[in-house]
């Protein structure tokens, strides 16, 4: 991100605080604003442009790229910049992606009305987790804003418990949890906020501050997971959110409670720790103060606390190492929430985004949802019709915040009424599956059932005794709307009463603007209709005096006009002044002509200017009557989002099985029965990103419950897209979706464990093997027999010698102790010999062929070991000239010594069924790992060279191309 140091030029700029005591007093208004607004940069009205001074306009001037301009007053001269308010949009975006709060001071009188200086407050105060406008907000996002607080020494152990409230100040939603530091962590990366508040005491986010604990830190995502080993100032705030300091007062727990007890009574009841109440209590605060301290938020009327651990759990790396919502990489392509993402409204994608953060946990909810997604699949009239009605919805929860906050026009209740409108057509959709008659092709039928023919009516005793009732039950019954669906459309409550009184008051097609009239609809309040009509009348009156005027004076030049300053007159030319009759009274005089008011004109005039004065003030406070019944009805029209939301995602869920032929997946209940029931199956399955980009080759799971695989095979070969197919069939399943495969039986997972691949974005300063191996404890220390986990050739980033012995241990701790279903690929070949002393440990392998001079990757699983020399095969593969690779393989031999032996315990199956071709390796030779354990005595000084700088290859990181350049540079080495 750009900018510099913040802090330089928020709150009072540095010059106008010098020269305090002379400033004018639009200044010191301006000095006093700032200086209440130390965390903002503020935006100061001066009529229509949002005005700073001094530091704070040269700030405004370089980010949002507008003129630095010189104002001068009786103190002397000094710099100013302004942007304009009608267009603030796209600077105030500037200004957010620079890193500022932006404290919003507008002018909160009329200026014309004021008397000596306008004033003035902040109304707003716009922060990354707290904006509203709608201009400002993505659709797809929930914008957040947290609030950390910490516990100490209240939960088990005498380890702390930290809190965390969220709210999303566009919707009023509030999520409140606690629980131990890495949990709270792991919540805080799941709710992806825009801004965090940190309570006292939480300097490193998820870590516990017990140092004994040596997996207090590793909610690896943060740059915080450095806090045990890297360097302390790098724990200070993530790139990922704004971090926001505000008064430790608002944590304390009395102050909290008192801010909490508008919101909901008895908190404690509703509350599972202090620290939460803490944390709701704070972020309440600051989110009442960004919307300019007006007291309470009372849209803010869902506060939620949930429990974490009724989700399947996915902590940040697993989001991220499984692409859920970013790309890894450049050139990276889509992530699975595109790929799923078929919703219709910004309602269905909020709520799609948070299934897909929070998968289910319990088996009859997650069936819940894939009944409702079968039923759609089934129904596809139904199916569209639903998907067209809430594509023309708009974003309910935002609109009634808006509402709520009372800062909605006219055009958002008309566009709530349209909402409204769709929502007795999207239950008439659901009513399909309900009626008697439903399928078209049934009704259809009955005429023709009366032309049955004899053999037709041959029908057997038992359907001739069907009541045509219970012929219709059983012919529906494949179609009968799920219990959820039904649930569902019980609750899309279609607010006639809302959607009723917002057609009668308010205009079709109603101005941006509420305070200037055409707002409200004829025939909905007399008082205004007998004004309007006195309006109406008066300019009527207006319209036909030049007519009368002119025949009664008998000037035909005469004119009727109309002035902003000067309001109606009756103008006469000069040379026709002598018609003029008595009652006509000057008004003004022209070059050639004179303007005059009659004392009906003035009375007409004063009637019409009055009748339209208040008129426009009468609709204003209708309009705001009806806004305010409207927010009455906050509650209901919330649960109708809540409503519409999830039939979106249902119907996306639905569109994306069936356009990407996904199978309904069996969930099995996990831990129901013990052994080995409730493991993966899946047949044919697809990576549902990657069979995008192309041919895809699908592949079968078979694991049962506590399994471990270990994958092998070379590069590029497919281990890291087989796994995270896994992994996503998982999560897909779980939050409700169908999976793309052919056919799938997944258990229910309490949390996926990902360990793929090398980060590289080690911000906090740990070393990659640090990294992997704080993440590799996490799973250690956290898996379950319920879990699933996925580790991507743990030790590489270390020697050969101890990373082979790590990822060996580590597979038989997880095998012997865990339990959990596991894919485990690796480089280390001598780990596959683990499938013959452990019953749970099975060998899959990926291979890859040559053919006319071409490497193929085949990318289909098989059972067994891959050979283990997969650099010197690969290159081989890739074509490197013969006598180079039987050289390197002499050189391997010698260095890894006795290493045949090894191949002693390979078992059978672990030979590798690539088709060797002219190139491939002879299945007799030694295939001992790119390094042995032992290294050889080298010969002499070249071999010597030679072979230490063979050894220090990392062929497990190696891509074949770079396998090749080595051994071509290896092989210009022996030349010499
Ligand atoms: N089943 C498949 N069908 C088609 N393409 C696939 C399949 N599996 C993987 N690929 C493609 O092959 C490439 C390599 O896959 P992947 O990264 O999974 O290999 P890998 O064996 O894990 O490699 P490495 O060991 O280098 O990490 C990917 O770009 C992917 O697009």
């Amino acid at each position: 991100m750009p900018t510099a140091d913040p802090t330089t030029v928020t709150g009072l700029p540095p010059s106008i605080a010098a020269a305090r005591k002379e400033l004018t007093p639009m200044l010191s208004q301006y000095a006093d604003l700032c200086a209440t607004h130390e965390d903002a940069l503020v935006l100061f009205q001066v009529g229509d442009f949002y005005e700073a001074f001094c530091e704070a306009a040269e700030e405004v001037a370089r980010v949002c790229e507008v003129t630095l301009t010189q104002r001068e007053d009786s103190t002397g001269e000094y710099p100013m910049a302004g942007i304009p308010i009608d267009n603030a949009t796209s600077y105030l975006e500037r200004l957010l992606a620079a890193d500022y709060r932006v404290a919003i001071a507008d002018q909160i009188e009329d200026a014309a009305a004021a008397s000596g200086l306008v004033d003035r407050a902040v109304t707003q105060v716009i922060t990354p987790g707290t904006v509203v406008d709608e201009e400002l907000l993505t659709d797809r996002t929930t914008n957040y804003v947290a609030a950390l607080t910490r516990e100490s020494e209240e939960g088990e152990n005498g380890r702390p418990v930290d809190g965390i409230a969220a709210v999303d100040v566009a919707t009023g939603e509030c999520l409140v949890t606690s629980g131990d530091p890495e949990t709270v962590a792991e919540e805080l990366d799941r709710l992806d906020p825009a801004e965090v508040v940190r309570g006292p005491g939480i300097d490193v986010i998820g870590d516990g501050g017990d140092s004994s604990a040596n997996h207090g830190d590793t909610s690896a995502s943060h740059s915080d997971a450095s806090a045990n080993h890297g360097d302390p100032s790098a724990n200070h705030g993530d790139p990922r959110w704004m971090e926001t300091t505000i008064d430790a007062d608002h944590f304390d727990s009395r102050t909290a409670r008192d801010r909490l007890e508008p919101y909901l009574s008895a908190p404690e009841e509703r509350f599972g720790t202090e620290a939460e109440v803490r944390a709701a209590g704070a972020v309440l605060a600051y989110a009442e103060y960004t919307q300019g301290d007006g007291g309470p938020l009372e849209y803010v009327s869902r506060i939620r606390r949930y429990d974490p651990r009724r989700h399947l759990r996915l902590d940040a790396a697993a989001q991220r190492s499984l692409e859920l919502f970013e790309n890894r990489g450049p050139g990276a392509g889509d992530t699975l929430f595109d790929v799923i993402d078929e919703t219709n409204c910004a309602l269905g994608r909020r709520r799609l985004e948070r299934w897909l953060r929070r998968p289910l946990i319990d088996p009859d909810r997650i069936r819940s949802r894939h009944d409702a997604v079968e039923w759609f699949i089934d129904e596809p009239i139904a199916r569209e019709t639903v998907a067209d009605g809430l594509a023309s919805a708009y974003d309910l929860e935002r609109l009634v915040g808006r509402i709520s906050r009372g800062r909605a026009n006219a055009r958002d209740l008309r566009s709530l009424a349209a909402t409204l409108s769709v929502v007795p057509e999207l239950r008439d959709a659901l009513s399909m599956g309900e009626e008697s008659d439903v399928a078209p092709e049934e009704s259809d039928v009955a005429p023709d059932d009366s032309n049955v023919t004899p053999d037709d009516s041959n029908v057997t005793p038992d359907d001739s005794n069907v009541t045509p009732d219970e012929s219709n039950v059983t012919a529906d019954d494949s179609n009968a709307l799920c219990d959820h669906l039904r649930d569902l459309r019980d609750r899309l409550d279609p607010l006639p009463d809302v959607r009723n009184l917002i057609a009668e008051a308010i205009v079709a097609d109603p101005p941006q603007e509420i305070t200037d009239g055409d707002v409200i609809q004829r025939g909905f309040d007399a008082e205004l209709d007998d004004l309007r009509a006195t309006e109406r009348e008066g300019r009527e009156w207006i319209a036909e005096l030049e007519a009368r005027e002119r025949e009664r004076t008998g000037v035909d030049s005469l004119t009727v006009g109309h002035t902003q300053v000067h309001g109606y007159y009756i103008e006469v030319t000069d040379p026709n002044l002598d018609a003029v009759p008595d009652d006509y009274h000057r008004r003004q005089t022209l070059k050639n002509s004179e303007r005059f008011y009659t004392p009906d004109l003035k009375e007409r005039e004063d009637e019409i200017v009055g009748a339209s004065e208040r008129a426009d003030a009468l609709e204003y406070e209708l309009f705001t009557d009806v806004r305010a019944d409207v927010a009455a009805e906050a509650d209901r029209l919330q649960a109708l989002a809540d409503a519409l939301a999830e039939l979106d995602a249902l119907v996306s869920l639905a569109t994306v099985a069936l356009e990407r032929e996904y199978v309904r997946p069996t969930i099995e209940d996990s831990s129901a029965g013990a052994g080995d029931r409730g493991g993966i199956t899946i047949e044919g399955g697809r990576h549902p990103v990657v069979e995008r980009r192309g041919e895809f080759v699908p592949n079968d799971v078979d694991l049962d419950r506590g399994d471990l695989a270990l994958i092998t095979g070379p590069n590029m070969s497919g281990k890291s897209t087989y796994m995270r197919q896994v992994a996503l069939a998982v999560v897909l399943a779980q939050l409700g979706s169908f999976v793309p495969a052919q056919t799938a039986r997944i258990p229910v997972v309490d949390r996926v464990f990902t360990r793929i691949g090398a980060s590289d974005d080690i911000a906090g300063g740990q070393s990659t093997f640090m990294r992997e191996m704080s993440e590799l404890t996490e799973v250690l220390h956290d898996a379950t027999a319920d879990s699933l986990v996925l580790l991507d050739e743990v030790g590489r980033g270390t020697a050969t010698t101890d990373g082979r012995a790590i990822a060996c241990a580590a597979a038989e701790f997880i095998v012997d102790e865990i339990g959990a279903t596991t894919l485990f690929a690796t480089h280390y070949h001598e780990l596959t010999e683990l499938a013959d002393r452990r019953e749970h440990v099975r060998n899959l392998h990926f291979t890859a062929t040559r053919e006319d001079g071409e490497v193929t990757f085949l990318h289909r699983v098989a059972r067994g070991a891959s050979s283990s020399s997969y650099g010197i095969e690969v290159a081989a593969l890739a074509g490197v000239p013969t006598a180079v690779v039987d050289r390197a393989r002499e050189r391997l031999a010698s260095e890894t010594g006795s290493s045949s032996d090894d191949r002693s315990d390979v078992p059978p199956d672990a030979v590798d069924e690539t088709d060797p071709g002219d190139a491939g390796p002879d299945p007799g030779t030694d295939r001992g790992g790119g390094t042995g354990p032992e290294p050889a005595e080298e010969s002499n000084p070249t071999d010597a060279a030679l072979a230490s700088a063979i050894r220090s290859l990392d062929i497990a990181t190696m891509t074949p191309m770079e396998a090749l350049n080595t051994l071509h540079d290896l092989q210009r080495e022996i030349d010499r």
